[in-house]
């Protein structure tokens, strides 16, 4: 498995945002796309249901501007008919409170019988409400009408997201989540579409055809719900394998060299499990869990997504049409304007999906607000004004701000709602944030007839500058709050994924770091400069047990008794490499670049100890206190490897690079050089002290760009033996297809300050200090290496320790 840490460059310094690929050798979402029609097309049509919402909003603010609507439930002021402010919010308000409503009884619907119920259950009151809204005649009933369709809005709102995320593939995830905005888009524009044709009628018919399109879209979603595949993720949170199987065969095809259904069963059941354990660890996963640490951050980024939506001016947009009608500007232009607004808006949704692989959620939401605030700004100024150039440009403002808005905030606020949220809590903080979404816009919507309404403020355009204010206080949250280092914001997943790993296999590699390529060559060269020492010049700073220096096929290994064909030069960060630095005359500045080297190490190390603090129920900053290189004490390790070249000729002797061993650090951060392969791995292991006897050896492929990382004895011991730290070798090159030439590795590991106290949540293995663990696994090595020499009388180990104290406690 992979993951990919990447480096999100923001003003609150280096932070890493990593997303895993479950598993899968990284794709493309256009790749992804190409393998997977079916889902795109089941996505789509759960998006779909989310075009009512936009065909429920452009239909409202279309009939109120309609002068046979305005015959029907308007009243006359000034010689002029027009619609009750208290009618008009209290129609869009509680259409809102519906949703609000709606949303709530969903999440417990759709969790209990299944995503499908919930479509359908939604589909049914959208019937109804509109079947109401269609007949009513008077303000009242049509409030009510609007409440029953509210509520299905709920439904479609939670559904559209939460299903296009559970069978999406990764890469495919972000579009079509975003699509979710692209639809609502749509739908508005559909319904000005029509509206636009309905002005000359002065009849309730010409409101009445609005209302009955709305049919179009519950009786569709019905359609799609009878047909469509239930969840997986539903199915089998509620031990339904076969049927999740089942599903999932629907959803992907099954190729000859591969069966990506059963592969995606695998992981879904590996992540609920790990969800499980997550929640056994964490006690529980309710609805006051989404307000209690981290993830009462995640549910503030979430739900403050929508806030910044609806602040950002969504409801002042929202009422475009009936509003510049009443500024005075003339129908057929607004139509035209909103019809082009929305046209716009959605290619702009379309941009977004791309630019999304490019720019940080953050920065387009940064960047969507200050735009969007700009273009507030200049309607309220041009509302101070009465000159025609002035309407005609609010006119165009008011419709084209979708320009900045849809690519930027519109897009990534709804992608950001789903990732945001931890894999255990994701229903209930989807379902806070759609309470919140509705809860905002029925305030603000609720507000704003009243600011721009004739018979009430009278505010204009001016109104405009609320939602300025609103965008800079959303600008200063967002700065301060959405720091979209994924790292950050999905750390249970990625979390979640290096558990499996870590319990399972022991290794895994990491991808988009953050680390540029460039570092790692530079460390190389300083290593190979190094390396071309004369033997008298890197004899100069020899290895002591206090486990740094430099050595020369010394480390004989208790797995082979051979000493191992390298030679390494082992550093550390404190007081240990007191004049045990090469000097600047024989490789310069060789500190300063390794320091530098080592420190870049630590803060992926440090990302990546939080992850497992989590998944093992500690503080996060558990390993990184215990491991916190500004103490003298700390014994953190960087070995710089190099391997002799072998010789091809078959003289019967075995020559091991690095004899099988385990790591007894907590975490191994490894990289290699090129395509200098030769790493081993023995998964199997149970228990910290039993050595391997397995002989299937596993080749590590190395991804150029990856590191590859490993658990060590100490995060096993850590961890009461859940994490496996495996055992590993290079291999001796006997055979075709391996690699004799010289080879150069590096690695970094994670050793424990020597005052910190080491013990599992379980308390399996004693108490012990960093100090002692350290001994202890050196006396552990002395001891194998004792009894493996007194059983090898002879010497069969290929060359001569040169100082064989050394050897004996030379472990790592
Ligand atoms: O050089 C390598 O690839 C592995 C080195 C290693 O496992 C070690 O030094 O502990
Ligand atoms: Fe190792």
């Amino acid at each position: 498995m992979s993951l990919n840490i990447k480096d999100d460059d923001l003003k609150h310094g280096a932070t890493l945002e990593m997303v895993e690929d479950r598993g899968h050798p990284r794709i493309s979402a256009w790749d992804s796309a190409k393998a997977n029609p079916k889902i795109i097309l089941y996505s789509t049509c759960a998006c779909m249901s989310s075009m009512l919402w936009g065909f429920d909003i452009g239909v409202s603010s279309i009939s109120t501007a309609l002068p046979g609507f305005k015959l029907v439930f308007g009243y006359e002021y000034n010689g002029e008919l027009l619609i009750s402010a208290n009618w008009n919010a209290l129609w869009t308000a509680m259409s809102s409170l519906g949703m609000l409503l709606g949303s709530v009884v969903c999440g417990w619907l759709a969790d209990f019988w299944g995503r499908r119920a919930g479509f359908i259950v939604g589909s049914a009151l959208s019937v109804v409400g509109v079947g109401i809204e269609y007949a009513a005649a008077n303000a009242g009933t049509l409030l009510a009408g609007k409440i029953i369709n509210g509520l299905a809005l709920g439904f479609f709102l939670t559904l559209a997201p939460l299903y296009a995320s559970e069978i999406a593939p990764m890469p495919l995830r972000p579009t079509l989540t975003a699509a979710v905005n692209f639809f609502i888009n749509a739908g508005q524009m559909v319904a000005i579409g029509i509206g636009n044709t309905r002005f000359a009628n002065l009849s309730p018919s010409s409101y009445k055809v609005l209302f009955a399109a709305q049919w179009a879209f519950p009786c569709f979603v019905l359609i799609f719900s009878l047909v469509m595949p239930e969840s997986p993720w539903y199915l089998c949170r509620n031990g339904h394998e076969e049927a999740a199987e089942r599903s999932l065969q629907r959803l992907y095809s099954k190729t000859e060299n591969s069966d990506p259904a059963a592969s995606a069963l695998e992981e879904i059941k590996t992540a609920i499990t790990q969800e499980r354990v997550l929640n056994h660890l964490h006690g529980s996963s309710t609805y006051a869990d989404c307000f209690k640490g981290t993830n009462f951050r995640r549910t503030r980024i979430s739900c403050g997504m929508f806030v910044v939506q609806q602040s950002t001016g969504i409801a002042l947009y929202a009422q475009a049409l009936y509003f510049l009608g009443i500024i005075g500007l003339p129908n057929s232009l607004t139509f035209k304007l909103a019809l082009a607004g929305f046209g716009v808006a959605m290619v702009g949704n379309m941009l977004s999906w791309g630019i999304m692989s490019y720019v940080g959620r953050r920065k387009l939401i940064l960047i969507g607000i200050v735009l969007n605030c700009l273009v507030l700004m200049s309607t309220g100024i041009a509302g101070c004004f009465s000159a025609t150039a002035a309407l005609y440009y609010i006119g165009y403002t008011m419709n084209f701000a979708q320009v900045v808005y849809a690519p930027t905030i519109g897009a990534a606020s709804w992608v950001i709602c789903a990732e945001v949220s931890s894999l255990e809590l994701r229903s209930r903080t989807q379902g806070l944030a759609t309470i919140t979404n509705a809860l905002t816009s029925w305030i603000l919507n609720f507000i704003t007839p009243y600011l721009i309404n004739t018979d009430e403020a009278n505010l204009g355009a001016k109104a405009a500058f609320v939602w300025v204010g609103l965008s800079l206080l959303s600008l200063v949250w967002a700065w301060f709050e959405i720091s979209l280092r994924n790292f950050e914001t999905r750390i249970d997943e990625v979390t979640e994924q290096l558990c499996a790993a870590a319990e399972n296999v022991g290794f895994f590699a990491i991808v988009d770091h953050g680390i540029p390529q460039t570092k790692v060559d530079a460390m190389f060269s300083t290593s190979e400069a190094f390396f071309s020492l004369p033997e008298t010049a890197k004899r100069t700073v020899p290895w002591n047990p206090r486990n740094v220096g430099y050595e020369c096929r010394s480390q004989i290994r208790p797995s082979t008794g051979a000493p191992d064909q390298k030679e390494s030069y082992q550093l550390q960060f404190g007081e240990n490499m007191k004049d045990m630095w090469i000097s600047d005359q024989y490789v310069s500045g060789f500190e300063t670049k390794a320091l530098d080297f080592m420190h870049i190490l630590q803060t992926v190390s440090e990302k990546l100890m939080i992850c497992f603090a989590r998944g093992l129920g500690f503080q996060d900053d558990f390993f990184v206190k215990a491991h916190d290189i500004s103490k003298p004490n700390c014994q953190s390790v960087l070995r710089l490897l190099h391997y002799f070249e072998t010789p091809k000729s078959n003289d019967g002797k075995t020559y091991h690079r690095a004899g099988a061993h385990a790591d007894w650090d907590l975490l191994t951060l490894l990289f290699q050089r090129g395509d200098q392969c030769g790493l081993e791995i023995c998964p199997g292991r149970e228990v910290v002290t039993d050595w391997a006897s397995g002989e299937a050896w596993t080749k590590v492929i190395f991804e150029p760009g990856s590191i590859i990382c490993n658990i060590g004895d100490l995060l096993m011991s850590w961890s009461d033996d859940r994490f496996k730290s495996t055992f590993h070798r290079v291999k001796a090159p006997e055979e075709d297809g391996d690699y004799y030439g010289e080879r150069y590795s590096i690695a970094f590991f994670n050793q424990p300050c020597k005052d910190a106290l080491i013990q599992g949540p379980k308390k399996k293995y004693p108490l012990v200090t960093g100090e002692q663990f350290t001994a202890n696994a050196m006396e552990l090595q002395y001891k194998k290496l004792k009894q493996t020499l007194a059983e090898q009388s002879t010497d069969e180990a290929v060359g001569q320790p040169e100082t064989p104290e050394m050897s004996e406690v030379l472990e790592v």
